[in-house]
């Protein structure tokens, strides 16, 4: 951010993904005359869609962007593998990624189309937005399928695996294709003609595509919700705008530490475990994917916590 004053932050796009959400949640929208706002009154920062997650992290390694915001996990479906894959680095792409930081997204998933086309005839009286049941569909049939007209679905993998019993019970006989990301299919959606697609997206992309509610809330458990990860370049001195802190609490430092042991040592996974419990660091979660190696070898992704009270204590 030397030249310029104006920090650039790199997320999935199209607008009204949901890690569009997670960028404005950390980088929320910039009014006049506030501290998201430099000397000169432009805005401190400026948002930039990426068609995937890897064009996020070769952004933020190139420096076009200070920023980068992920998905890393979901409560419902676990972890986000196309992330971790990038943060294993196998090819030694993104040598300088960091993260500075983290934020949740409730999300609350809809099924998107046209209503004249698919549902219209079968819509009962509602507004095609907001049931209150889970997986509840804004239209009925009587004896039929209010979805059946819907041919193909579009989505980001993660999607179809929250919203599972909704859509064997309403859309097994839809073919599925998969998207780099959930508003990618709102658009698609919004640009097919027949009017027999439907996507699996936020309503916040039924807004900024032009698409119908046909049912909301179709997510399988109550609380789906996915944590992202914001990304900067080692060496940089790129600042995440302040945010409040709770001062009855000490506040929490978290680490992504990410290693391989040697294969085939007994105990070499459990000495590297070991020594985060020396340091009084709590182990919150362990992640594998395959390494370079060989065969049935892996990279560990380890997250720990650590409070500022023992941060001092710690000999790290
Ligand atoms: O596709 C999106 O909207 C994303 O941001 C990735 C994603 C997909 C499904 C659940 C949460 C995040």
């Amino acid at each position: 951010m030397a030249e310029q004053d104006t920090s650039v932050v790199a997320f999935l796009g199209p607008e009204a993904s949901y890690t569009h959400q997670a960028a404005l949640n950390v980088f929320p929208p910039t009014t006049k005359n506030t501290n998201t706002h430099n000397d000169n009154n432009t805005p401190t920062h400026t948002l930039t869609p990426h068609p995937t997650i890897q064009s996020i992290f070769a952004a933020v390694q190139s420096g076009t962007a200070h920023h980068g915001i992920v998905p890393f996990e979901n409560s419902t479906n676990g972890s986000v593998v196309f992330t971790l894959d990038l943060f294993a680095d196998l090819e030694g792409k993104y040598p300088d990624i960091l993260v500075c930081g983290e934020t949740y997204v409730g999300v609350r998933h809809c099924l998107l189309g046209y209503r004249g086309s698919s549902s219209s005839s079968v819509e009962k009286g509602g507004d095609g937005v907001g049931g209150e049941e889970e997986g509840e569909g804004e239209g009925e049939m009587e004896g039929g399928n209010p979805f059946q007209s819907i041919k193909t679905l579009f989505s980001h993998p993660q999607a179809w695996t929250q919203c599972t019993s909704f859509l064997d019970e309403n859309l097994a006989h839809a073919r599925r294709e998969d998207t780099p990301s959930t508003s990618r299919a709102a658009q698609l959606v919004a640009a097919d003609p027949s009017g027999t697609s439907a996507a699996l997206s936020s309503a916040m992309a039924a807004g900024v595509f032009g698409l119908d509610v046909l049912a909301s809330n179709i997510e399988d458990r109550v609380g789906n919700t996915t944590r992202f990860l914001v990304l900067r370049k080692s060496g940089s001195s790129a600042m995440l705008p302040p945010q409040g802190m709770d001062i009855a609490t000490p506040p929490l430092y978290k680490s992504l530490i990410t290693f391989t042991v040697a294969h085939g040592v007994p105990g070499a996974l459990a000495q590297c475990l070991a020594v985060f419990g020396r340091h009084g660091l709590d182990l919150t979660s362990i992640n594998t994917r395959p390494g370079g190696g060989g065969r049935w070898e892996y990279v560990f992704f380890v997250e720990n916590l650590l409070r500022c009270r023992e941060l001092e204590k710690s000999q790290f």
